[in-house]
């Protein structure tokens, strides 16, 4: 809806109503049609001025709207009315204008923003393009290089920038309608033909052509497979090189291809789940509208190896005191030097001051005595934590919340630990902690809601996409990471080279493949685990024999290559030869041939071809596949859980909406007749054993989804 009021005496104020963001659904496209046409025929008003209801101009095109029958008013001749009136139209912009919503302002004669609104082209992150005249219209204003830059990222602009670029022509910090309207009044009369951008030239620029195929190429890297930013520097170009009529055109013509493809409809999926997964539920019944948060002023972190200098690093940095102990005074000095390292060079990325004095240091467990919560990242060993929990429970006072940062150990078994199991969650992040966006919030089977709701908000507060997960081993990410890796080993017994298996799932749209990544992080981490899983023995070493741990399949060429002294990256060779330890540029490596040759042969494994689509298949159903035991299990709500934290924890290609999703836009059915015929080849190896909900799901035609809950609900209640 848009509301009409006569402002001031002259000046027909129009304010969008669709909260929270005044999306232009079809009846605000109606309303805004109905409004300007009546502002444009009273006789007593000479200008207009368009806002938003509740601080916020519009927050763009309403994305609920794409996947149904889009009726009501299109939006390009709608901009277009508002851009030929013979009257000054204003637009108030407060808190947002974004997609859409900007397009809308860009059709306003004058544009003024208040100090802290956000501006911005978010289009492309959404798989689609500005094609409301975005592509044409902003290029025309600010000028090609600064227009790509903001199209092709979809990045969002301060007030300031957009004031510097000459997106608006004025900001202020006092009530923007009212200095809207204000100027709407000064501006009555005046002739509007320099204020119609469309009729403005292209700036030019010395070399459009190698301008846009620099452009070209860079979102051929970044966007790995994603067609929206490729098609965004077309329609760019279009405003470039061609009239405004026919560069409107070719925005149509390009968002048609873009608005129907699968890429777009998984971006959105992402859009709406990353919502979603704030929606937090329990089995218990606890939920997110019904479990408070408790206030967090101060917390603690407890060891300062690389996942507590991160973690401090985020807490300071969103204003919270900080305690941060380790124990050992050389660790601590170094913590201490590079805490403030990094807090400073986020200061001066982000223009702000370094919040030094919000970390204390302190090698004395005790002085987490006053601390709302503490985050313990001491070293990944449970008898270890177990000690350190202990000592936290006796000294912290009553009610602070106690979480551990383990990446798979059992909660319960911690809290256990501790006089009030009810206060301890797990808080997974991600390295490095201070800059991966996704946290894992893992209940046991007694943390209480408040514990839950305490650390979701506080990871909302220090700006992580928080997860709530139960709690199982490997949680959620890790667990589903198992299978993933389990496969990708598998293949280089069978034949496949670690580059063979990283190209096919680089070209799937992983910014790094499987064994990139195993070397970036360190392949030593995993060779623990395993070795305290008891799976690294040193007795068997030919045969079939050798390849079986605990009855089922199993490849030791991670622990065969830890045995070398090759951790990866660190020690400057793992599956990739390195330049030198901790350098990144990895490179085939001809010992690595031979030690596969021979172990193979050792072993009796015969070769064979691999394609893509096998290493594809058989690395991502099986991750698929635990997905949906997870889901089984009650350890994720549900599929858009898993897909946020394979988005935003595993760099999951973003275009392709996550493994769940990705799942549906196969096919279910397909994705389980692969399982099939994968676990009959390999029948030893049970991540490939089709999960039974996976199984339902087909058995009930497979239903998109967003229907997913209903038949995990049957499911849950059948067992
Ligand atoms: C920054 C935000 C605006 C606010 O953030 P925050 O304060 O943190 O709040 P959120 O939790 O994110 O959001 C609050 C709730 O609001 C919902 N929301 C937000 N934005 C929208 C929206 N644009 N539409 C619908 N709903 C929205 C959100 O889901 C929350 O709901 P809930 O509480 O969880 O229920 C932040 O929200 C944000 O960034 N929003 C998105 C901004 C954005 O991306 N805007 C661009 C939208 S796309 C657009 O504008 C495109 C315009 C081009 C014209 C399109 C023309 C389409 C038709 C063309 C058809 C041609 C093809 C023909 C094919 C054929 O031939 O058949």
């Amino acid at each position: 809806m848009a509301q009409y009021t006569r402002v001031s005496g002259s000046v027909g104020l129009i304010t969008l109503q669709n909260p929270p963001v005044n999306a232009l659904s079809a009846a605000v496209r109606q309303g805004i049609v109905n409004t300007v046409q009546r502002a444009l025929s009273e006789p007593e008003v000479k200008s207009v001025v368009i806002c938003g209801q509740k601080g916020a101009f519009c927050g763009g095109a309403d994305i609920k709207e794409f996947g149904t029958n889009m009726s009501g008013p299109p939006l390009v001749p709608m901009i277009h009315a508002i851009e030929s009136a013979v009257k000054p139209v204003v637009a108030a912009i407060e808190g947002v204008a974004l997609g859409g919503g900007l397009e809308l302002a860009l059709g306003c004669h004058y544009r003024i923003a208040h100090s802290k609104a956000r501006l911005g082209l978010p289009e492309v992150t959404l798989g689609l393009l500005p094609a409301a005249g975005g592509t044409q219209r902003l290029p025309r204003l600010i000028g090609v290089p600064a227009a790509l830059d903001l199209i092709t990222t979809g990045r969002h602009v301060t007030a300031t920038e957009a004031l510097q670029l000459g997106i608006v022509d004025q900001i202020t910090d006092h009530n923007t309608v009212d200095v809207a309207v204000k100027f709407a009044l000064s501006v009555a009369g005046q002739s509007l033909d320099s204020r119609r951008i469309s009729s403005y030239p292209c700036p030019r620029h010395s070399d459009f052509d190698a301008l846009f195929e620099a452009a070209m190429q860079k979102v051929h890297q970044s966007a790995r497979g994603a067609i929206a930013p490729v098609a965004c520097v077309q329609a760019v170009r279009a405003a470039a090189t061609l009239p405004y009529s026919q560069g409107m055109e070719r925005e149509k013509e390009l968002m048609a291809t873009l608005f129907t493809s699968g890429q777009a409809r998984a971006l959105q999926y992402c859009f709406f789940a990353q919502r979603a997964v704030g929606r937090w539920s329990m089995s218990s019944g606890a939920r997110w509208d019904t479990s408070k948060p408790r206030p967090v002023h101060k917390a603690a972190v407890i060891g300062l190896g690389t996942m507590g200098r991160g973690i401090a690093v985020a807490l300071a940095q969103a204003g919270l005191s900080v305690v941060a102990v380790e124990t050992q005074e050389k660790q601590l000095i170094e913590a201490k030097q590079a805490v403030t390292g990094m807090l400073e060079r986020g200061a001066k990325r982000r223009g702000v001051t370094p919040a030094l004095d919000k970390i204390t240091y302190s090698p004395n467990i005790q002085n987490v005595a006053d601390v709302d919560l503490i985050i313990e990242a001491v070293f990944e060993d449970m008898a270890l934590k177990e000690k350190v929990f202990k000592q936290l429970s006796a000294v912290c006072k009553p009610g602070t919340f106690l979480c551990t940062n383990t990446s798979g150990l059992d909660i319960n078994r911690l809290a256990s630990q501790t006089c009030n199991p009810e206060l301890v969650v797990g808080m997974h992040f991600f390295a490095p902690a201070h800059v991966m966006k996704l946290l894992e919030v893992v209940y046991g089977p007694r943390s209480s809601p408040h514990a839950v709701a305490t650390a979701m908000h506080l990871g909302k507060k220090i700006g992580k996409v928080s997860v709530a997960v139960g709690n199982c081993r490997g949680f959620v990410g890790n667990r589903m990471l198992k299978p993933y890796l389990e496969q990708a080993l598998f293949l280089l017994e069978e034949g496949a080279t670690p580059e063979q298996v990283d190209q096919a799932l680089e070209e799937f749209g992983f910014a790094m493949g499987v064994f990139r990544m195993s070397d970036l992080s360190g392949l030593d981490v995993g060779w623990r685990v395993r070795k305290a899983d008891g799976l690294v023995t040193s007795d068997a070493t030919t045969g079939q024999q050798a390849r079986i741990r605990q009855g089922h399949r199993y490849s030791p060429l991670g622990d065969l290559l830890c045995e070398q002294g090759r951790f990866g990256q660190k020690t400057g060779r793992g599956w990739y030869q390195y330049d030198k330890p901790g350098s990144r540029v990895a490179k085939p490596d001809p010992w690595l041939q031979n030690f596969l040759e021979e172990y193979r042969a050792r072993h009796g494994l015969v070769v064979r071809r691999i394609d893509h689509q096998e290493v594809l298949e058989r690395c991502l159903y099986s991750l698929i596949n635990e997905g949906f035991r997870i889901l089984e299990d009650g350890i994720a709500a549900g599929p858009e859980d898993i897909d946020v934290i394979y988005m935003f924890g595993y760099s999951w290609p973003r275009h392709r909406g996550g493994p769940m999703f990705y799942a549906s836009m196969v096919g279910l059915a397909r994705v389980l007749e692969r399982l099939e015929y994968y676990h009959q080849a390999h029948p030893d190896v049970p991540s490939l054993h089709p999960s039974t909900l996976l199984r339902k799901l087909v058995a009930n035609g497979s239903p998109p989804i967003h229907k997913w809950r209903e038949v995990i609900k049957k499911l849950h209640s059948q067992l």
